[in-house]
Formats: C-alpha cells, structure tokens, sequence
C-alpha cells in the first residue's frame, strides 16, 4: 500500500496517505504484509499504539486464526470498501492471507449514522475502535456515521496489512488463462497493478446494487414505505449538544405529535429517528399523500420506480420537507440548520424505496477453470439488504462477514468445496432470522466460529449434494468439439446410420466430472485412467450415498484396496459387478475404456436411477464394443478363458479369477451348465477343467497351479488369484484371521485347510465351500461402510493383501452374491447410454433453494412488522406495546415477546405513555 507503484492509478484517501507516510517514516514495507503487523508494533511502542498492539494480539492470538497460518497460502480480492467488506479484509488478514481491497469511490463520505447491536459495538471495541475514535459509542444510544466506522475499519486493516485500493473499478472476473496464471479482476483503470492480482478467494462486498456473476437474488416487496434521510451539519456547539437525540418514534405510539406536524407543517410521517453523531441525522417515513400535496413528488404512479425516479422528485422541495421535520421534531432547538454535504458535493438529503429489499439466494459458490479453483462469497448489503434503520445492516453484515471468514479458513484447511458450500449455506439460512435474542449473549467468546454466536447452529442442515449447483466447473462439453469417432457398419437390411458414440461419452464423462467434483485426489478427465485410483469411484459413491463410505479413511495410493472397497459397495448396495479386478487396477498397464464404460453406464443408471427408454443404447454400446475389441487392445481377459475365442463383456462370466463365456462355463464330465459357487476344479484333467458338484453349497474349490495354491472366494473372484509366489508367502498366518469372521481366506482357522491337506498332499482336493449361511446368522446390511484400511500409504503392495482380507471378513451375508446377469446391461441400461444426458438433478438439489424461499416467508414475516406504524396488524401491534423503553429495566430480566422483533430498533424505544412535549421519548445525548 505504502509504494507508489501499489498505488498507481488509484486514489489513496488522507487515511492512507498518513499511513504511507506512516510506513515510510518508520521504514516498514507493507507489501510484505505477513511481517508488516509486527515490524510495525516493534517500532511504534509508545503507549497508546501499545494498547492498540494488546487488542489486536488478543484477537490475534485466538486459536481459530493458528496463529496466522491458517490462510497463509491463500490470496483473496474484496470487492467493496464499505464497512463489511472491511471487516471481511480484517478477518481474512488475521487468517493469514494476502488480502487486497478495491472500492471505486476515492473518499469516505457517507454521513449516515447506523444503529449498532450490542454484539458489534463489543467487537469493534475489542479490536481497539476507540483508539481511533475516542467518541465511539460513548452515547447512551449505539451508533456510529458509516464514514467513522469505514475509518476505523481501514486503519485496522492496514494495519494488519491489507491492501486497500480506492479509485479502483471491479469490472469482472478474468479467468485463469491456462499454464500458471490464476484467477484475476478486470479492473478499471486497467493499468492499476490490481489487475496484475492473482488470487483464490473473491468477496463481493460490493453493497446492494452489485451482483457478481452467478448469483441469483430475490426480492422482497413490503407495503409501500418512503424514506427519507438528512443529514445536517453538526457544529458541536453547546447548545446542540443540549437538543436530544428521538431514538424512535412511530405514529400508532404518539398519534398527537404526529397531528401536529402534519397539521402545523403539512409533513405527513410514519415514523422518525434523530441521532447526533458527526453530523445531525434523521431518518424517516414519509407518506405519500403529503409528499404529493408539498410537492417533492412530482406525479403519483403505481409503479414505486417511476414514483421516486428523480426526474419525478423536486430536490428543493425535498430538502424543504426534510428540513421542516428536522426542525419540528427537535422543538426548533438546532440552530442554523444546514444541510451537511454528501460525496458529491451536494445537500445531503435523500429520498428511496424502503419498500424493497433484496437477497441472495446463496452466499457463495466455487468455479473451477483450467483446474484452478476460486471461491466466491458474498457479504454485506450484496449479500441481505438490510431494513436498516434497524442496524441489521451492520449487525448482519458483520455476522456474514465471520461466516465468510470460518468458510475461507476451512477453504485454507482444505474442505472439499461441496462440503464447503453446504456448510456455508447452513450458516446462511440463519442470517435473516437473527436478532439480539437469539443470537448469543456471549459477546466476549464471539469469533468467526459460529458455533460462538449461532446457538444451536446446525452446519449441515445443507448437504453437499443440495450445493452441486454452487460448484461452477469447466463445462468440458461446451469447450470440446464433439467428433463422431465411430460409424456403425450397417446390419443387413438397415439402412447406414452414423452414431456419434463420442457425444454419448462425453456425457458419461461430463456426468461423471460432475458428480465427483470436488473430491479430493480425484479428477475425472477420461473414461480410462482417471479411475485407477479408485478415488473417483469412491467420490461418486458418496456424492450419492455419502453415508456409505468414510471418504477420510482412503488412501489414494491403496489402489487395489480403494478399488476393491469401491466395486465391494457397488456390488453390495446396487447390485452392480465389478468388471475387472480391484488388484487389475494396480497391475494391468492400462485400464480397459469399454469396461469403465460398462461399469460406469451401470453406475449412472443405478444412482441416477433414471428410466429410460428402450432399445436406444444397444447399438452405441455394440458399436463401442466392437470397436474397441476389434482393435489391438483387446487384451488376455478378452478372450474367453475356455475355447479361446473373443469375449464380449456382455456375454462375459468369471470365475477362479478368469473370464469366459457364460456359454462356456459346464461341467466337464455332464456338460451340464454350472452355477457360481457350484462347481469345483476336477483335479485329474489337469487343466483346471470346471466339475460340478454334487453337494449343496456352501463349497470352496481349490486347486493347485504351479507351485502354489490359489484359494478362491466366490464372491470376491480377485481375492488371491494374482499372488505371485513370493506374495503368497506375504500373506499374514492363518492365526491372524478373526475367529468369529472366517472367509475363504481363513479357512486355514476352520479346519477346512486340514481337510484339504488330508485329502492328498500332491493333488488338491475339493473341498466344501465355507462361507455359506449354518456358520452366521444373517446380519443387517451396514448403513454405513467404514473403510477400514489403515495401510501406510507408502507401502500399498504389501498392504493390498491385507486390504483384501478385511473385506473377506465381512460376514457373508452382507456381501451379495456374485451376479453375471449384472454384467449385462438391461434394456433400459442399453437405452440409457444412448439417451441424451442424464445429468438431472436430484430432488434434493434444490432444496436450498427451498429451504431459502421458505425462510423467506419468515423472513418477510420479519421484515414485513416494520413498514409501517400505521398498519401493522393486531398481533405486531401486541409485540410492540411489549417492547420497553431503554430507560427501563434492562430487557433480560423483561419476558421477552415478539420473538423476531430487535429490542434495540429504534422504533421500539418509544412508548403510547410518554407524556412529554409531543410524546417524543427523548434520551440523554449521546455525544
Ligand atoms: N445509505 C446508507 O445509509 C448506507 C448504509 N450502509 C450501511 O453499511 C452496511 C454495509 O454496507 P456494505 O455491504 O459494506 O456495502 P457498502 O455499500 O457500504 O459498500 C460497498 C462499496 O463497494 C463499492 N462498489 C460497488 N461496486 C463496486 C465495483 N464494481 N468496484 C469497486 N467498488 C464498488 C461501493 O461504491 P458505491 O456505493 O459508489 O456503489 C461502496 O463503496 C449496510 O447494511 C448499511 O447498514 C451502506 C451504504 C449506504
């Protein structure tokens, strides 16, 4: 901030240009703004910056921020100067990040005075606000002028080293252009050295009319309700200092003062507010009749934008009617009333729409582009607009702005961005609906935790799957041209017909990029390779069923044991089989496309259990199929195991850890067709040939290959078949099986071994397969599967064994059995791959948005209390007269009544009682 170079093009306030002063003075560099904090305390140590240092080390020190480093990596562009992108900037600083902050406007200059909740003057306290402005919140009312609070707020800010750029435009996003470059803003002046910023997080902090791309707003429409706001210089004299501030007061409560301003000067009010504080403010609700009648709205229509257009408002009659009210309601005690300046050099007076509020529907969302991913939050006004005369503003915005704050931290931590999201939006749910009562009394503990200031705060009431919108990833569809790269050779009697398989593909690809965005270690870029790891499988699986799996218990070097788990969960919960091996993922040198295809299509079908129609996937399949196996990468398993010749996965069956014809698979002797787990080797052909058996199940087979013994579980067909010798030695003593969870693999422990041995000890003997149901009684299928592999993810060859085994251990009953059939895929599955893209939401995506347009009733229900004194219903009429004035007792030990309304609104402070002059409560001022 302090060198020129930061600052070119920009326009640095006086704030700043002290601080660059300030910088050089003390020969600090702020550009190196993870050691500015503290070069600055070492050097400026007398006592009052000493105090200062002790709060913000306080703060500091707390264990959300560890010590700085939580963010340190992570490089964040705020959007917005004004109070809550400030406060945002500060809590990112403390986090430890790069934190840089545009605002187009060149000076702070917004007199209007906002009404603080207890909470926020306690934290602004806290972080040393009256060592900056020593009048803060001295009043007994609580409110501050918007341009004090930005000052404090950006004095803290730099110094804790965050950039602040005024002058500066943010015109959009530029995305990552590929190779190394990040995320960056367009912004204006293009010259400013803010473009040059790459950076991970995006705050939006750009106040009511800024809308960032990809966020949708709502609007919430009360009863017509006309504000006005005036604010008037403030000379500080004593005799203003005598004139009391009129914390609130609305028609229904003082009726005859009302009268009397209406009658004396024709100015028709709802409601008004006087705070003194920089300036002399005063807000409020105007009627229309009367605005007519004086003249400060031109013409009446319907439509409240045309209504208040400014080429309808007469600016002197404004200021008139403005002027006249001030005076009146402060019984002519200001003297030389005269109008402060606003920004733009003109009478600060100002006429809007209280009528309309608007809301995000989301408070944030991640896009990924060219695998660069940015995190995109909204805070403050962009995010709820306020009804602010209530300070819900601030109040709010600064709750957003610690919600931010936890988001990034974990974004820093390394949360899952759909994790991620759906906490934030948990969170967010809850903003509209907070008020002093039932947010936590606590202040002292207040963080960017929200468990410290949420009671009861539930973080996932949103679940991942309901945020998938939120997470913006490269459409690689759009960007891809589409190829049709096979042409089916027409059947006889059909006419040629050209199926662009690949656009087929690219939609099981784009479906399965989707659905596993977002995981860690997984990133699906093809149909093949991107699936080795058996990450990406596990990720769809949760991403549908995340009860299923424990995502944190994976290791994505544990290939053949995430595989496994993977297949094991398909197979169990969906019925799908697997179409090669957990341990072929490891060692086969490239994965097979037309199998991932398969089994992938299955997957699709399973999970996103659409219908679809019939007969429209056979022939792209067929095609792929016979394209892929006609090729040179048909491989050893695609040759059937018995008579040799081509096998299609379609046709395929296994068993003993090959592949075959289902044809193919009967009994040696009777030719009779077997079944899994009904046969057994017959030891005397010599080549494995497969015998039936007569006994019933439960059967083990076992023969002898070689040297060594392959043990084969029938459910698990990839168990031990790919053992070399030497990892057959590796394998753990039968001692280490659990006694009560015996497997294939564990037979050794159940005697079954002796029999074999008995039997002969050159030539395997059949041996009865043990897994069956006498030995256990059925067990419920798990909810939820742990995977319960905790192999060092250095060593995964000599773990994958073991992996294996642990599985085996499950008990039979919550395996399912090995089905071919599942290898075919069903007409509707056929019809599936063909049929356009099935990425269709599921229900449960857009409940967020549900749950936020249900909120809005409450909200509006909230909100919709305050438009006007004069109409609100019986029921807010009995809130209110429960309301209590300040100068009674404290309001904890008041029952508490109208649950939604704020007990610091300035409309409750006044009382139907009050006996004063015009029945105007008046309080002790607060300057
Ligand atoms: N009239 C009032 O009484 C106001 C009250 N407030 C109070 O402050 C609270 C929080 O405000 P907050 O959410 O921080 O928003 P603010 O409106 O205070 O601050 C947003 C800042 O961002 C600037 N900005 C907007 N778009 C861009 C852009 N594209 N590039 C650069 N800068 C941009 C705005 O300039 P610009 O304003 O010129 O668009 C403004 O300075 C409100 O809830 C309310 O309580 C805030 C503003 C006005």
């Amino acid at each position: 901030m302090c060198g020129s170079s930061r600052l070119n093009g920009s326009a640095p306030t006086k704030t700043q240009q002290n601080f660059i002063e300030l910088c050089r003075h003390l020969k600090v560099e702020p550009r190196d703004y993870k050691h500015f904090y503290s070069k600055l305390k070492d050097r400026l140590n007398y006592w009052k910056a000493k105090d200062l240092w002790q709060k913000i080390d306080k703060r500091a020190a707390h264990p959300d921020y560890e010590q700085g480093q939580a963010c340190h990596q992570h490089k964040c562009l705020v959007l917005g100067a004004g109070p809550c992108g400030l406060r945002t900037a500060i809590e990112l600083a403390l986090l430890g990040a790069q934190v840089v902050v545009l605002d187009k406007r060149v000076s702070f200059m917004r007199n209007n005075v906002l009404h603080l909740w207890l909470y926020t003057i306690r934290d602004l306290l806290n972080l040393g606000a009256k060592k900056f402005y020593g009048r803060f919140c001295s009043g007994s009312i609580h409110h501050i002028s918007i341009r004090q609070l930005q000052l404090i707020l950006l004095k803290l800010a730099l110094i804790l080293g965050v950039e602040v750029h005024t002058g500066v435009t943010f015109e959009g996003l530029l995305e990552p252009a590929g190779g190394s470059t990040g995320w960056r803003a367009q912004v204006s002046p293009g010259s400013h050295t803010a473009a040059a910023f790459e950076f991970d997080v995006f705050i939006s902090a750009g106040g009511g009319r800024y809308v960032p791309d990809g966020f949708k707003i709502k609007e919430l429409r009360g009863k017509l309700a006309i504000g006005i706001t005036a604010n008037f210089v403030n000379r500080h004299t004593k005799q203003e200092a005598q004139v009391q501030e009129i914390s609130g007061v609305a028609r229904i409560y003082n009726q005859k003062f009302f009268q009397e301003l209406q009658s004396e000067i024709g100015v028709d009010l709802e409601n008004i507010v006087y705070y003194k504080d920089d300036t002399h403010y005063f807000v409020m609700t105007a009627k229309k009749g009367s605005l007519l009648k004086k003249g400060v709205i031109k013409q009446d229509f319907p439509d409240v934008n045309q209504l208040l257009a400014p080429a309808n408002v007469n600016q002197e009659a404004l200021q008139e009617y403005a002027y006249d009210a001030a005076d009146f309601s402060t019984d002519h005690m200001l003297p030389d009333l005269e109008f402060a300046k606003n920004h733009a050099g003109r009478p600060d007076v100002a006429m809007f729409d209280f009528t309309c509020m608007h809301r995000a529907e989301n408070a944030s969302l991640v896009k990924e582009r060219k695998g660069k991913r940015l995190l995109v939050a909204l805070v403050g006004d962009s995010l709820v607009e306020p009804f602010w005369p209530l300070g819900t503003g601030i109040a709010r915005g600064f709750l957003a702005a610690f919600d931010t704050a936890w988001m990034v931290r974990n974004w820093g931590k390394g949360v899952l961005p759909l994790e991620l999201l759906a906490e934030r939006e948990s969170m967010y749910q809850l903003l509209s609906q907070t008020t002093p009562e039932n947010t936590s009394k606590n202040y002292a503990s207040y963080s960017i935790d929200p468990s410290t200031r949420y009671p009861n705060v539930s973080l996932s009431c949103i679940k991942p799957t309901q945020v998938k919108r939120l997470y913006d990833i490269e459409d690689c569809k759009a960007k891809k041209p589409m190829k049709p790269i096979i042409i089916i050779k027409p059947k006889k009697g059909k006419c040629h017909t050209t199926v662009t398989v690949s656009m087929r593909l690219e939609d099981l690809l784009s479906w399965c990029q989707k659905n596993t965005a977002g995981y860690k270690h997984v990133k699906v870029k093809d149909l093949s390779e991107s699936w080795r790891s058996g990450m990406a499988l596990c990720a769809l699986i949760h991403n549908f069923r995340p009860e299923l799996i424990d995502l944190s218990s994976l290791d994505e070097y544990n290939i053949t044991g995430t595989n496994k788990l993977a297949f094991d969960l398909m197979e169990r919960e969906f019925g799908i089989t697997p179409v090669m091996r957990a341990s072929e993922m490891t060692t086969c040198g490239k994965i097979d496309q037309l199998s991932m295809v398969v089994y992938l299509t299955q997957i699709r079908n399973a999970l996103t259990e659409k219908e679809t129609p019939a007969g429209n996937e056979g022939p792209f399949l067929e095609a792929f199929i016979t394209l892929k196996l006609s090729s040179s990468e048909v491989g050893g398993s695609e040759l059937c195991y018995f008579c040799n010749k081509r096998l299609y996965v379609l046709e395929r069956g296994s068993a003993e850890g090959k592949f075959f014809h289902r044809s193919c698979f009967n009994c040696y002797q009777c030719g009779s067709t077997l079944r899994q787990g009904g046969y057994t080797f017959h030891s005397d052909t010599g080549n494995g040939e497969p015998v039936e058996i007569s006994s019933p199940p439960p059967h083990i087979s076992v023969r002898r290959k070689g040297s060594y013994k392959i043990s084969v579980d029938p459910d698990f067909e990839e168990s031990a078949e790919c053992l070399t010798p030497t990892e057959q030695k590796d394998q753990p003593p039968s001692n280490s099986h659990e006694p009560n969870k015996p497997s294939e693999l564990n037979l050794e422990s159940t005697g079954i071994e002796n029999q074999q041995n008995n039997g002969s000890a050159s030539v395997p003997v059949p041996a009865p397969r043990a897994s069956k149901a006498p030995l256990y009684p059925p067990l419920p299928k798990p909810r939820t599967v742990h995977n319960v592999l905790p192999q060092p993810s250095h060593a995964p060859k000599e773990s994958e064994q073991n992996q294996e085994e642990t599985h085996h251990n499950l008990p039979p009953e919550s395996k399912s059995k090995p089905s071919l059939r599942k290898l075919q895929l069903s007409e509707e599955e056929k019809a599936e791959l063909l049929s356009q893209d099935s990425d269709t939401e599921t229900p449960a995506s857009s409940s967020a948005a549900s749950t936020s347009s249900s909120s809005k009733q409450h909200e509006g229900g909230e909100e919709e209390g305050y438009w006007s004194g004069g109409t609100a219903t019986g029921k807010s009429l009995r809130n209110r007269r429960c309301m209590r004035r300040k100068s009674e007792p404290p309001a904890s030990t008041q029952p508490q009544h109208g649950k939604m309304r704020s007990k610091f609104s300035p409309w409750n402070l006044s009382s139907p009682r009050l006996q004063q002059r015009f029945s105007v409560l008046r309080v002790a001022p607060s300057g």
